[in-house]
């Protein structure tokens, strides 16, 4: 898809989990169009890299990095505090995730809030500090939330990334309604694989294969990226409360999990295994 070069010149955009992936992408396209952008994550040294990276790549990028670790609600006021002193960001795009394969029943306590609190309380966190900073000063924004196709249609062995993107989902629903009379927008992408190091590593135990996808592939970063661009821009700016699907027609060919069929058989034996085989971060 060609974009004017300039489609989100002016327009200063914050993305979670900027630093990295998916994340990392969707900011390089953004400032490629002209956007400035703020980036967060728990960890400032892959920030500070993803910018090198970014000002190699885009000549003149505007970027600032805000570490915070976004399950923590005083860290996001803080970080929002820190993103605004440089002017208001006005696009949000929730893609910071926390997500690991694990039998459901196995899970701590702690293992489920690691996930519910930075997926979902984390994302809601940032969502209503830039909402309520854009109505009080009665500007416009848009929020993009990243969900997973598991929003739409749950996800077994990751249940609890599947109940906080739906949250997500319900989020991006009822708050498109709220704060429309205020100018703001909300929409979503529920991505099938688009291959990450994250992704990779974590959820396809078997690599990334492509049997339930009818475009036989995974998807592209910047197929992603692209349409991330377009939802937050003016040429969408009649779209809200809508998720879009990009995942090569995996859904509509059964849609379960890639290896999900397997994993209903593994042994006690193969879930060490992949307990030990997943990162710790
Ligand atoms: C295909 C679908 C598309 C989706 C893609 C994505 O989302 S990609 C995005 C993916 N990207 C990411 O996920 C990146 C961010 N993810 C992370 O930082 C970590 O994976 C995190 C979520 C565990 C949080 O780390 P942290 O330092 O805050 O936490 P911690 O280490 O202290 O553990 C907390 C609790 O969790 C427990 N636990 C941990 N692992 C497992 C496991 N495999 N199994 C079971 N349990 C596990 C651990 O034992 C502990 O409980 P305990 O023992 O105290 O009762
Ligand atoms: N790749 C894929 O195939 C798919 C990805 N998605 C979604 O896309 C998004 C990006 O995933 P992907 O790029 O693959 O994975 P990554 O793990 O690379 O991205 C997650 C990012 O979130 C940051 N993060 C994690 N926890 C926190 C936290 N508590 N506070 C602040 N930042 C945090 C991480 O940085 P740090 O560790 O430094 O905090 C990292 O930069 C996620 O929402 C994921 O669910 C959905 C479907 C498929």
């Amino acid at each position: 898809m060609a974009f004017a070069p300039g489609l989100l010149a002016g327009r200063r955009a914050l993305v979670t989990g900027g630093g990295t992936g998916l994340g990392r992408s969707i900011g390089r396209r953004f400032l490629e169009l002209g956007a400035s952008l703020a980036i967060c994550g728990r960890r400032g040294a892959v920030l500070d890299a993803a910018v090198d990276a970014f000002r190699a790549d885009v000549p003149g990028a505007v970027v600032t990095t805000h570490p915070c670790d976004i399950r923590d609600a005083v860290a996001v006021e803080a970080m929002l505090d820190d993103v605004w002193r440089d002017g208001p960001a006005d696009i949000l795009v929730n893609n910071a995730a926390a997500n690991f394969l694990a039998q459901t029943h196995r899970l701590s306590a702690r293992a489920v809030d690691a996930v519910l609190g930075t997926t979902l309380h984390g994302a809601a966190y940032c969502t209503v500090g830039c909402g309520r900073r854009w109505i009080e000063a009665g500007q416009p924004g848009v929020v993009l939330s990243i969900l997973t196709l598991s929003a739409l249609q749950g996800g077994a062995f990751t249940a609890p990334s599947a109940m906080a993107k739906a949250g997500l989902l319900a989020m991006t629903q009822s708050l498109a309604v709220e704060w429309g009379p205020h100018g703001i927008r909300l929409v979503a992408i529920a991505p099938g694989t688009f291959p990450t190091e994250a992704a990779v590593a974590r959820l396809r135990p078997g690599g990334v294969e492509h049997a339930g996808v009818p475009l036989r592939r995974a998807g592209k970063h910047e197929e992603l990226t692209d349409l991330a661009a377009f939802l937050v821009s003016d040429h969408a700016g009649y779209v809200t409360g809508e998720c879009v699907v990009a995942d090569g027609g995996r859904r509509l060919l059964g849609g379960a999990r890639a290896g999900a069929q397997e994993m209903l058989d593994w042994t006690d034996a193969d879930w060490a295994a992949q307990r030990a085989r997943t990162p710790a971060r």
